[in-house]
């Protein structure tokens, strides 16, 4: 058999990276989640992509950055998956949206709204974009055993950050404000900017995926008067994605997947 060539963005190849795989959007973010694997190291840095490999219960288990936005982040996921894996977990960080939602919570995404461009490239728009169910249920397990300030619920995902946090100044301010208005009487939690288009993709080459979400602020708890910090240490969604992987791991062996 032809030795795999290594993947144009990623730099890996095949045995390079686990069957499961744990995204942060942020490269900074990988030496946090590899401190948590077992004999973790660094097998690619290109680009946004910092790619650490090590085990979890014996099983191999890949950190690997996807940088910010739809596009790179579905670049990691089809590269990842050319090179053998099939469980994707994103942890991120967000803003809230639903007041009930604080600085420093944690959020995982039932479902994420299209408010993006990449997903298109991948599936008409009346597709939805789910996570997986079996590790959305991990994921919302994992951050109940660790004692975690918790919701799940909708996200939405948006290509602009600047359109979320200054939509007076775009051009499209009407439309911004607007949708932003429907997302609140949705009860959407949240927003981020990748987890609708790893969703879709994961659909498009059949994979899991699932993601949960470090709030960063919620600037809708300011508006409507009420207190609002701001709490940038995301140690609490590294180790929920870190404690469903061990979940996921356990349930597949169990399935015989
Ligand atoms: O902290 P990460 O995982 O990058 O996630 C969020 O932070 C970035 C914006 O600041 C976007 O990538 C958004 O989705
Ligand atoms: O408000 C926020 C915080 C993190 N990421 C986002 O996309 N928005």
């Amino acid at each position: 058999m032809q030795p795999m060539e290594q993947q144009f963005h990623i730099r890996c190849k095949s045995g390079d990276v686990g069957r499961y795989c744990i995204l942060p959007g942020d490269p900074g973010r990988v030496p946090a989640i590899a401190a948590l694997l077992d004999g973790a190291h660094q097998v690619a840095c290109n680009r946004e992509y910092n790619v650490w490999t090590g085990t979890l219960l014996g099983e191999k288990v890949t950190a690997c950055s996807t940088g910010i936005g739809g596009p790179s982040a579905a670049i990691a996921m089809e590269e990842l998956h050319k090179c053998g894996a099939d469980t994707f977990l994103r942890t991120g960080t967000c803003g809230g949206i639903d007041v009930n939602v604080q600085a420093g919570d944690l959020v995982v995404s039932t479902g994420a709204i299209r408010y993006e461009h990449t997903s298109l490239e991948y599936a008409p728009i009346e597709f939805p974009a789910v996570p997986d169910l079996g590790v959305t249920n991990c994921l919302v397990q994992a951050a109940k055993s660790l004692g975690l300030p918790w919701h799940a619920g909708v996200v939405q995902c948006k290509d602009s950050f600047y359109g979320q946090h200054d939509p007076d100044s775009s051009p499209v301010y009407y439309e911004l404000k607007h949708k932003w208005e429907s997302w609140k009487r949705l009860g959407v939690k949240a927003s981020e900017m990748e987890s609708a288009a790893l969703f879709v993709v994961a659909a498009a080459l059949k994979c899991r995926c699932g993601a949960c979400f470090h709030v960063i602020w919620n600037q809708e708890r300011e508006a409507a008067g009420l207190d609002q910090k701001r709490h940038e240490d995301t140690s609490s969604s590294v180790r929920t994605a870190v404690e469903a992987v061990k979940l996921l791991i356990a349930a597949d062996r169990a399935d015989g997947r």
